[in-house]
């Protein structure tokens, strides 16, 4: 795997993701599949590692690491089970929000119970009528006294129901981005409710649903960020969120590629392995090229999102379409190259498939993506 001139501290996080994961969640991650499992204890057993806080700083109680360093455990998780690494990575996303942007006050008050993940966060942006144009939403938070009223629903809440905080944007002001704001909503306010579990293609391993505000009454105190300031906010935490969506769509990329590499050397058909015939090596070595190609831009992307460089989102953009397509290529490759049993349970290749599928759609779609990019390299 390529080590794009890690120091010894990434290696050893690395490392330490990578035994975790083969010893917690490979072991367990078809039955979580199945059975539509959502591992809390494993993932409370990530935390005490650290994996709950990557960014928070060590006097919060996290472990203060970089994007790269998030990126190195996400793909080592993802290798194990891709959504079970996402819902992580997507707590670390909202923490971030509010261990940068939260005051002393709201920092305080949520912080030490979401780095040990006794309470998970969600990330609540998208509604049912705004997805792409995320800057249309329009659950509206009423200011009343010393607190907001907030009314609304979110849709497609990774954790919906389960998880005990959800860091939402609300519209306080005009309409459009500059008059959006973030909150933190607890699960247990008056007026929070769920909808059911979404059913999905995959991802089974995480709850899925709509969350619904019903005149909330939300502290003041728990404003993210100043009034109007909520899709800037929301806009970073996906700079990031968007580069650990893509280092899952690597680790779940590399798992496919080293069970085809496996597979095709056992499978023997025409009087030889399979991994003998040249179509099949000319697939493997275009799936070792994509992946490193696509892992190396990644890294690129981290280092430069780290570093607060002007050119961050666009590599932030760039990196997660070019990974999640690519660990979507590499996947199907991969069933394709394990014929009939790719398309059976008994072999993990269809459960990466259905998982890997969404990625090149959430955290902003692959097409919103090439929007940014575009943008970008069009601004006069
Ligand atoms: C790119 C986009 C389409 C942009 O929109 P517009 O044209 O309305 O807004 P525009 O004019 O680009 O911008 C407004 C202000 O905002 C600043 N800013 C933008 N990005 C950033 C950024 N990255 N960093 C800092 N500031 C940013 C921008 O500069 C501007 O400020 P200014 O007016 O100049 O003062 C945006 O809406 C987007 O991205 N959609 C995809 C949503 C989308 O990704 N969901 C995913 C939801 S989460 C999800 O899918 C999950 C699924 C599973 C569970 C977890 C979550």
């Amino acid at each position: 795997m390529n080590q794009f001139d890690l120091t010894d501290d990434q290696r050893a996080i690395q490392e330490l993701a990578r035994k975790f994961t083969a010893d917690a969640i490979t072991p367990h991650a078809a039955e979580w599949d199945e059975k539509h499992i959502f591992p809390r204890d494993t993932i409370k057993q990530a935390a005490e590692l650290g994996f709950g806080a990557i960014y928070v700083s060590e006097e919060m109680g996290g472990i203060g690491l970089g994007r790269l360093e998030a990126a190195l455990i996400m793909e080592a998780m993802a290798y194990g089970c891709p959504s079970t690494s996402a819902f992580i990575s997507i707590h670390n996303m909202a923490v971030w929000m509010i261990d940068r942007f939260g005051s002393a006050a709201v920092k305080q008050k949520y912080l030490p119970r979401l780095v040990t993940m006794d309470n998970i966060a969600s990330y609540c942006l998208t509604e049912p009528g705004s997805g792409s144009d995320a800057g249309a939403l329009k659950t509206r938070a009423v200011r009343d006294g010393d607190h907001y009223v907030v009314t609304g629903s979110k849709a497609f809440i990774s954790g919906g129901g389960q998880n005990e905080i959800y860091v939402t944007m609300v519209r306080t002001g005009e309409d459009g981005p500059k008059g959006i704001s973030c909150l933190v909503i607890e699960k247990d306010m008056d007026g929070v409710s769920f909808g059911a579990d979404e059913k999905k293609l995959g991802w089974h391993s995480q709850p899925t649903a709509q969350v619904n505000f019903d005149g909330v009454r939300v502290p003041v105190e728990n404003l993210v960020g100043a009034e109007g300031e909520g899709f800037r906010i929301a806009m970073m935490g996906l700079d990031g969120g968007r580069l650990n969506i893509g280092a899952c769509s690597l680790g779940g990329g590399q798992r496919c590629l080293d069970e085809a590499v496996k597979y095709t050397k056992e499978r023997k058909q025409f009087g030889k392995a399979i991994a003998d015939f040249q179509n099949t090596q000319f697939m493997l070595a275009d799936m070792e090229t994509d992946l490193q190609a696509a892992r190396t831009l990644l890294y690129a992307a981290a280092c430069k999102v780290t570093a607060n460089d002007p050119d961050k989102t666009k590599f932030a953009a760039m990196a997660k379409r070019l990974a999640t397509d690519t660990g979507s290529k590499v996947v199907n490759d991969a069933l394709q190259l394990h014929g009939g049993y790719g398309f059976l349970q008994d072999y993990p290749i269809e459960r990466f498939w259905r998982d890997l599928r969404v990625h090149s759609i959430l955290e902003g779609t692959n097409q919103i993506m090439r929007m940014i990019v575009g943008r970008e390299l069009t601004r006069q």
